[in-house]
């Protein structure tokens, strides 16, 4: 090839900087778009925006980081796409609350790339699909149902309580995240699937440590997802090449055998058929279609949905309470007088206001969720912050939980300031807020508390010396896994009426039930 001055240059050296200039405009050209709209923020690198912060850092400190800097109204890029992260309650109270209707769906860039059928649980669903869904397995989680499943989870909180009097009895370390780990396994296979794997006694059961195996990559950082998120438009497609090609084999056992419990149910007869969330579902189902003839699409899930929520509870709701659970023990340990305050027993469960506040405040400190998306479905402005259609807004649960405005002296331990009523307040996110709340909320407290009543009411956690007294925890996506595994020792609380439930007590009277919670 001919250029000015008779030089002969190859087509190779005159192609090789164009394509690099257009590949960096491509990268970087959506930068200019928060300062566009007069909106700071943390500066972006060509392709992967602002996510490589999150991965390297985590979220916590990144989110704490950035609002320092930038305050509670700033814009970040995920890869290439914007988003809005926002602690301002006001603004907040918009998007998850009254404005809603506009803010539905999440904002995810790697729902495109979650395996089939899961994409269809409740957690992933947009628009209509999501509210359908929702509306359906909403009766799930009421009180009557999960009142069916406390006499299960209360055997649970017997075994856990008999586990940790043996280690007592040896004077040993209990490390916190096996031992609740079990415990929230056990509850949710069974309040799940009916089945009682006895993951605290059994590690090796094929369910539990599959689901093991896939809770502990959860949060890293897979190449699937930054192809995804360097472009989006490609996301379907690298979606179903990850799932043809690279299914985790974790998760395609989980899937099979869940799709192979739900046709062995529906074989069932009716009178054999166990109370759990399957069978629910798939009593909601038929009942539904029954009483919709004529409209019945609009109302049923499909066998591939029902499939998909069961394992969507099973995800939303391990990590989550089993992460409660343990920064529960680690804060009454590293603060005994909250753990002197009130002695838990199955009598006086009801009026355990200390202890609901104990756990809030946990929740508060160590939020296991430590952010939430939403999604512009239109352009709207709230309090003159334009967020324009297919914007993200980013909830920063953890950064509002730690806001000194919201909750004064934010890194103190103070379960009293849950006295009064501001649980309910949109600044107590731990569980997200209005339509799109959690939907295992109830579940997760009745769980959390059984588990404590049963286990404070035997021993009591002691600090160990090696043990730090302030938290650090290390980058998992959304999540937050401590730093170092949690140890702390088990001591036998002395008087007489410190033993374990008897089994037989678990679910007669004086134990823990639903009501009483
Ligand atoms: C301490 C325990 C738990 C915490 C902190 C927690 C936290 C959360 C958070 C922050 C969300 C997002 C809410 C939003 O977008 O506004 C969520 C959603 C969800 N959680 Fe939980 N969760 C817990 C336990 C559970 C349990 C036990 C289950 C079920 C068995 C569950 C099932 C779900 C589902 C299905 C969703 C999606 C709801 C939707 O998109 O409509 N969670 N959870």
């Amino acid at each position: 090839m001919e250029l000015l001055f008779g030089i002969d240059v190859p087509l190779s050296v005159v192609l090789l900087p164009v394509t690099l200039l257009l590949a960096y405009l491509y990268g970087t050209w959506p930068y200019g778009t928060w300062r566009s709209l007069g909106i700071r923020g943390p500066p972006p690198t060509a392709f992967f925006g602002n996510t490589r912060a999150f991965s390297t850092k985590g979220t916590l400190y990144t989110l704490l980081d950035w609002s320092k800097e930038y305050g509670r109204v700033y814009g970040i890029y995920l890869g290439r796409q914007p988003l809005l992260v926002t602690s301002d309650l006001d603004i907040l109270k918009e998007v998850l609350v009254k404005d809603f209707g506009h803010f539905s769906d999440r904002f995810n860039a790697g729902i495109a790339l979650t395996a089939r059928p899961i994409e269809k649980g409740v957690f992933f669903v947009g628009g209509a699909d999501w509210k359908r869904i929702r509306n359906i397995i909403t009766p799930t989680f009421s009180a009557g149902k999960l009142k069916m499943m406390e006499h299960f989870i209360n055997r649970c909180g017997t075994d856990l309580a008999e586990n940790l009097v043996e280690i007592a009895e040896h004077k040993g370390k209990v490390d916190v995240k096996e031992y609740f780990g079990a415990y929230t396994l056990d509850v949710i296979t069974g309040t799940a699937f009916g089945l009682q794997v006895n993951s605290q006694k059994d590690f090796s059961e094929p369910f539990v440590s599959n689901i093991k195996k896939m809770m502990s990559r959860a949060g890293r950082t897979n190449v699937f997802f930054i192809l995804a998120a360097l472009a989006p438009f490609l996301a379907p497609l690298i979606g179903k090449i990850r799932n043809r090609f690279f299914q985790p084999e974790t998760i395609s056992f989980l899937l099979h055998n869940i799709g192979h419990m739900v046709e062995e149910r529906k074989r069932e007869k009716q009178d054999r058929r166990p109370v759990d969330f399957l069978q629910l579902l798939i009593n909601a189902e038929s009942s539904e279609v029954a009483a919709s003839s004529g409209n019945v699409s609009k109302k049923r899930l499909t066998k591939d949905e029902i499939i998909a929520q069961v394992f969507i509870f099973f995800i939303a709701g391990y990590e989550t309470t089993a992460t409660t659970l343990q920064y529960l023990a680690y804060s009454l340990a590293v603060h005994p007088d909250v753990q002197k305050r009130e002695k838990p027993s199955y009598e006086n469960v009801g009026k355990l206001k200390y202890l609901e506040q104990t756990i809030y405040e946990t929740l508060r400190l160590f939020p296991p969720v430590t952010m939430v998306t939403r999604m512009a479905s239109e352009t709207v402005t709230i309090k003159g912050v334009t967020i324009p259609k297919g914007f993200g807004v980013l909830v920063p649960i953890c950064d509002v939980l730690r806001d000194p405005e919201y909750f004064p002296e934010p890194e103190k331990f103070m379960p009293e300031r849950f006295s009064s009523a501001n649980k309910n307040d949109v600044s107590f996110l731990a569980f997200g807020f209005g339509p799109r709340l959690c939907i295992g909320m109830r579940l997760a407290l009745l769980e959390i508390k059984i588990a404590m009543v049963h286990v404070l009411r035997a021993v009591k956690f002691n600090k160990t010396p090696d043990l730090p007294e302030k938290m650090t925890f290390k980058p998992a996506g959304g999540l937050l896994p401590s730093a170092f595994p949690i140890l702390i020792q088990s001591e036998l609380r002395s008087s007489e009426n410190a033993k374990p439930a008897p089994r037989r007590r678990a679910a007669g009277p004086g134990a823990a039930t639903v009501d009483q919670l």
